[in-house]
């Protein structure tokens, strides 16, 4: 995988077109394997090069115009008028896709303020011939391309500018990557680009799913399989199930069975594709399903090394929702597999979900289940707050799902207005089962005025029109709801898109309107969600973390409240202190001789691993 900062190449699939002079395609050549590098010749002319195994060629960047509407999919067009060719790029990482076209549009943009060297003095040359690969962007060569763009102004831009990636409407080129990472997140993604196994943990909102999304993006497509465990995280990354990847079922057979359903042909061909495996709320894994999964991908890859050498990257927080399991052993890490990976551990520290420092605080006691009087005072104070506010109601977080559908079913039923239902348009059709499992809305969604709603999707952030925000159904127009949102922002609900990818590669999409009933929720679909407005009643719990899960969806103190609260409500698993513990202690001792580096050393570390110390570890009744 190339360096995200190494813009100035990809490696893709291409399809070459040659085309006669009335668009006929007359030849075409494809590569599965490239590796595409914008290069410049002796006179500075860019020059587009292609190396593959097929095929070794350069095409001139003069007059091309570029195409990238589904650069976020990892695919882009260029074509070449003058050249009566076209080039099809697929299956790029996406971040490195984009980043390579913003490089070539800068490259283009800034060359044309560079004196021109006529043929005639090419001719006469003495240069020595060759090419070399264009310089690194700097905020300079960005700058300088602004700077363009700004004096043209309205004017005609010329046709390569057109389509290029400039986006927005001002037509700015900003050099950050998609995501503005922290140091400690750019650092897990360094290992993953380096092909270690990593796990990445951290308490809730320290953006582990944010930077799995980054992930997922540098890697390529066909290669990568992004799954989680559970159907509403799968969702947040824009993946599928682990279950519907694996192929094994619950993995409740026999080693034997597990590798007779995974060799079905679909199952089959995703194992053997997939060089990039990523696994989102690792914590609610079962270790026996992990064991038999690393077996499966040994016994189907035919290669003898762990997960058949497939490059596993999981996180999650194992002090968040455990697997459903009755077995003593029953979390992945206490697994052989999961030893066998070697992983390098990263511990995420800094919270982005909650600012107020006391309730982060108070957020890392319940996580390990050792409340201090005054935080049990403080989630308490919460019970009489109101913090309902136009008309939006608080969402209530239920231990059980069939108690939240019955909340929403209910609630909507007391609603006397018209009722207007939506179904969803599911490409394939047949699909709409998994779909599902990896989408957030529901194939029918039935609403009326009055109803209740969170919004799915991010429309606006700048609105604060984001996935999970609380809002009201006002009115219905032109058969559209339109909600007022607590964050004062009134939307008139339009249909999105949800794409998703199957187990064996190709795409499934589900439109829908981006909405779900929102006076319930149970806690385990509110797992990895930001919550607006949110109300629990915790004294139902029944696993270790589920009422951290369930108090860290809240933003501040002051945007929910807790009924009858008490400090036995909340407790973490022993065995996931102790692990906690081994690896917190690697990354303060390991700092300066690690012989497989197994976790970096941040500042606070010390501080954490004196924090898991005084633990007390009480077995659970
Ligand atoms: N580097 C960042 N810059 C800005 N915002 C970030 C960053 N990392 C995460 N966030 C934001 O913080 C919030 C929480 O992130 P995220 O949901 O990824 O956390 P998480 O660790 O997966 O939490 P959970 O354990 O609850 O699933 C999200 O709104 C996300 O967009
Ligand atoms: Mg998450």
């Amino acid at each position: 995988m190339t360096s995200v900062q190494d813009y100035s190449s990809i490696s893709c699939c291409c399809n070459l077109e040659w085309l006669s002079s009335t668009g006929v395609v007359k030849r075409t050549v494809r590569t599965k394997t490239g590796q595409l590098s914008v290069v410049r010749n002796e006179f500075r002319d860019l020059f587009i090069a292609l190396a593959s195994r097929e095929t070794n060629q350069k095409f001139s960047l003069k007059g091309v115009v570029i195409h990238k509407k589904f650069a976020n999919e990892g695919k882009a067009t260029l074509k070449f008028p003058d050249l009566l060719l076209n080039l099809f790029i697929s299956n790029a990482a996406p971040a490195q896709l984009i980043m390579f076209l913003k490089a070539l549009f800068v490259k283009m943009t800034s060359s044309k303020a560079s004196p021109k060297v006529s043929t005639r003095d090419k001719l006469l040359s003495v240069k020595q011939q060759g090419v070399q690969e264009i310089s690194p962007l700097s905020s300079k060569d960005a700058q300088r391309v602004n700077a363009m763009l700004k004096s043209e102004g309205s004017k005609k831009r010329p046709r390569e500018e057109e389509n290029t990636v400039s986006s927005g409407p001002e037509k700015k080129v900003c050099l950050k990557s998609l995501a503005n990472l922290t140091e400690e997140q750019k650092e897990v993604l360094d290992a993953v680009k380096n092909g270690a196994n990593v796990f990445f943990t951290g308490s809730a909102g320290t953006g582990k799913s944010f930077l799995l999304q980054h992930l997922i993006n540098c890697l390529r497509p066909d290669v990568t399989c992004a799954t989680a465990s559970t159907g509403s995280a799968a969702c947040l990354i824009g993946g599928t199930t682990l279950h519907s990847f694996a192929g094994i079922g619950d993995g409740e057979g026999t080693i034997e069975r597990c590798i007779q359903l995974a060799r079905r042909p679909v199952c089959i061909q995703n194992w053997r594709r997939c060089k990039h495996l990523i696994i989102d709320e690792i914590s609610m894994v079962e270790s026996s399903y992990f064991q038999k999964l690393e077996r499966v991908a040994r016994e189907l890859r035919s290669f003898d090394k762990p997960f058949g050498g497939i490059q596993l990257i999981v996180c999650g927080d194992f002090l968040q929702l455990p697997p459903v399991s009755k077995s003593k052993d029953k979390f992945c890490f206490m697994s052989d597999a999961w030893q066998s990976c070697r992983f390098r551990t990263y511990y995420l520290q800094q919270v982005h979900r909650q600012n107020d420092p006391t309730f982060i605080s108070i957020l890392n006691s319940v996580r390990l289940g050792n409340l201090k009087e005054d935080m049990v005072e403080a989630l308490k104070n919460t019970e009489t707050q109101i913090i309902e506010k136009k008309g939006v109601l608080a969402t209530r977080l239920c231990c059980h799902t069939k108690e939240a559908k019955m909340i929403n079913d209910s609630n909507l039923e007391k609603l006397t207005g018209e009722s207007k239902t939506y179904s969803a348009v599911d490409e394939p059709p047949n699909a709409s089962k998994t779909l599902d499992d990896c989408t957030p809305v529901e194939s029918s969604l039935t609403l009326k005025i009055g109803a209740q709603v969170m919004l799915l999707k991010n429309v606006s952030v700048s609105q604060g029109l984001v996935n999970g925000a609380r809002g009201v159904i006002a009115k219905f127009e032109k058969g559209a709801p339109v909600v007022e949102f607590l964050c004062g922002a009134t939307y008139t609900v339009k249909w999105e898109k949800w794409t998703t990818r199957t187990a064996n590669g190709g795409m499934m999409h589900r439109k829908q309107l981006p909405l779900r009933l929102a006076w319930a929720f149970s806690i385990h679909k509110s797992q990895g969600l930001t919550l607006d407005c949110v109300e629990m009643a915790l004294e139902k719990t029944f696993e270790a973390g589920q009422a951290y899960v369930a108090l860290s969806r809240a933003k501040s103190l002051e945007t929910m409240r807790v009924i009858g609260f008490n400090a036995k409500q909340v407790w973490a698993d022993p065995d996931v202190i102790q692990f906690y513990r081994g690896i917190l202690s690697e990354v303060s001792m390991n700092d300066h001789m690690k012989p497989r580096a197994v976790t970096k050393s941040k500042p606070g570390a010390k501080k954490l691993v004196n924090k898991f110390k005084h633990i007390p570890l009480v077995s659970i009744s």
